[in-house]
């Protein structure tokens, strides 16, 4: 089964995965912005199908709330450990700029730690996705390759990219397995 090998591939769970939420999105539809909460352990496998989609990843407010000082580079020094300093503050932050990642058909993403607990992630609601941001951009030069091996040529996948401007267009459904474990899986819901 697919969890199986991820949990075994990945080495990143501490048990099997035990959650698989399949989301089915139309060319225009997204997902907002979110943090998939406490309840999972903070590593998720996304496995994507369809239409290629770009996910977004933005710094939780938290880490967003004095954004004039968010050009401070020229901080060095680390903190003493006590109560976080102003300066530590300002590093946090600068640690933590918006990012997206490209995700191709039969791709998996796993994202885990501070891009679980730091981020929220979400998708446009638009048929038309701009990549060049994405941290993995160059993948769709190579895509083509996979795109032949796939039942429908050419189908899923249209990307109307040249080098000023990578964008690509949802011509079809994306199916999405997001794979994560529950902590406690509650087997007695009731208990008198
Ligand atoms: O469909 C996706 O790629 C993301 C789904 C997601 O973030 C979720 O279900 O929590
Ligand atoms: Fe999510």
């Amino acid at each position: 089964m697919i969890t199986q090998r991820i949990y075994e591939e990945s080495g990143l769970f501490p048990s099997a995965i035990n959650h698989v939420l399949i989301n089915e999105y139309l060319p225009d539809q997204g997902i907002m912005p979110h943090q998939d909460g406490p309840a999972y352990f903070p590593v998720v496998a996304i496995l994507s199908l369809g239409s290629p989609v770009v996910m977004d990843f933005i710094p939780h407010s938290r880490l967003r709330t004095c954004t004039d000082t968010w050009d401070n580079n020229d901080v060095k020094s680390e903190g003493s450990g006590e109560e976080p300093s102003e300066i530590e503050t300002d590093k946090r932050m600068d640690n933590h700029h918006p990012f997206s990642v490209l995700l191709m058909p039969r791709s998996l993403l796993i994202f885990k730690d501070n891009a679980y607990s730091d981020y929220l992630h979400g998708i446009k609601d638009s048929e038309v996705h701009q990549y060049d941001e994405a941290i993995n951009v160059a993948e769709p030069l190579v895509s083509h390759k996979f795109d032949q091996q796939l039942p429908e040529p050419g189908k899923a996948i249209q990307i109307v990219g040249n080098k000023d401007h990578k964008v690509i267009q949802r011509t079809a459904k994306r199916v999405s397995l997001t794979c994560r474990l529950v902590l406690k899986v509650q087997k007695k819901l009731f208990k008198f």
